[in-house]
């Protein structure tokens, strides 16, 4: 795995092993994609001013995410269908987040069940996604489950009333592959005939969605389950405040990937003024999208979040090496923010944000 020095090398070699239909599956963002590029351009936008001669001899990644420690501010961020990337899917992707010592999220829409899961990274700090159902006996089942096999969080995807438009998607008619399953929902799934699989699968977790979620499905959610509670696809100050008030333990600020919505902000742009309208409840502030270097993750950490999560990167890492290439995609991460914190002159994770020099003007301050 040496060889790959960057994510774009996973990714680039990731593309040369996978199927044009799930390269463009996972890449995709929604409709133009312009806040698919948005997310990587905005982190290129900003700069980081280095303190000299501080002194630093080491740097030290470790912090705690809701009360646990992890090796390093960086996570897995849950995505659909990972055997499509690799034939080990889920269970590669946890058991590499185990070995690192950090987060893995598990997507409700996965290839492997919670329980495998469970059982392959028992030592794993993980995270179930899940959506709030119309049919609600369906969530509390999956939280259930998910309770039982040792979960330790649950990751609530706020921002998908509906699937988001991607073209590749529909111009390639993408199914999940005949032989895999989606391993959650066997219960409930018809067995489909390999054509008709695609169809029922998509109306069938399409079907489920409730357009008519509040906010009361976080107070649902906690009679349920005492996990803490994740609001997964924030994007506004007054949404963090809601899911504060709401009882979520943290939120994370997610386009999804910038595949919902197209023309939304880039993650990174609206986190400040996220971070700053929270920062008197107990809550804690993550982000994903668009981060693919150290630097990144240096900058959303700066600007307050306390750790990030990677969705796409993790594929690519898993399509190139199964859990090897996971877990060489969040050592090159590691190595260049260590490098980072040790260049910019600032020693610990938890006083990034008191010392990083940053000049940021809120989102809704900028001229256009
Ligand atoms: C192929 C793919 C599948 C995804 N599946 C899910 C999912 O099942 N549930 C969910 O909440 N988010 C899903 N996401 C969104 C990710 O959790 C995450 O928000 C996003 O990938 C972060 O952006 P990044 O890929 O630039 O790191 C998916 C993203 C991708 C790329
Ligand atoms: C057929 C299940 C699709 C799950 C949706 C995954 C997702 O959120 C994505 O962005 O793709």
């Amino acid at each position: 795995m040496d060889k790959y020095i960057s994510l774009q090398d996973l990714e680039d070699a990731a593309t040369e092993i996978l199927s044009k239909p799930t390269v463009d599956y996972f890449r995709s963002g929604a409709t133009e994609e312009q806040t698919l590029a948005e997310n990587k351009l905005a982190f290129q936008r900003l700069r980081i001013l280095p303190k000299c001669l501080m002194g630093i001899t080491g740097a030290d990644l470790r912090t705690t995410i809701l009360g646990h420690e992890v090796s390093m501010p960086i996570g897995i961020a849950p995505s659909a269908m990972q055997q499509t990337a690799h034939p080990d899917g889920e269970v590669a992707n946890a058991k590499a987040a185990q070995a690192e010592g950090t987060v893995y999220t598990l997507s409700t829409a996965s290839t492997c069940s919670i329980e495998e899961v469970a059982s392959a990274a028992p030592d794993a700090f993980k995270w179930f996604q899940v959506y709030v159902f119309k049919d609600r006996e369906v969530t509390r089942k999956l939280v259930m489950r998910a309770e039982k096999a040792g979960f330790k969080a649950l990751l609530l995807t706020v921002d998908a009333p509906i699937f988001g438009i991607r073209r590749s998607e529909l111009r390639h008619k993408y199914i999940l592959p005949a032989h895999m399953r989606l391993a959650n929902f066997e219960e409930y799934l018809p067995t489909p005939t390999d054509e008709a699989k695609e169809d029922s699968i998509r109306s069938y977790v399409g079907g489920l969605f409730d357009k008519s979620l509040s906010w009361e499905a976080v107070e649902w959610l906690k009679s349920i389950t005492k996990l803490p509670i994740i609001a997964k696809g924030i994007l506004r100050a007054d949404d963090a405040v809601k899911a504060a008030k709401a009882g979520c333990s943290a939120i994370l600020v997610s386009n999804h990937g910038a595949r919902q919505l197209d023309g939304v902000p880039a993650t990174i742009e609206v986190l400040p003024e996220i971070v700053d309208a929270v920062k008197n409840y107990n809550l804690e502030v993550y982000l994903d999208g668009g981060v693919t270097t150290g630097t990144d993750v240096y900058k959303a950490l700066a600007l307050g979040a306390k750790m990030v999560l990677v969705g796409r990167p993790a594929l690519w890492g898993l399509a190139v090496g199964g859990q090897a290439g996971v877990q060489r995609m969040l050592n090159i991460l590691r190595t260049e923010l260590e490098t980072t914190v040790q260049i910019a002159g600032i020693f610990m994770i938890s006083s990034m944000f008191l010392l990083a020099n940053f000049k940021y003007t809120p989102y809704d301050q900028r001229t256009p």
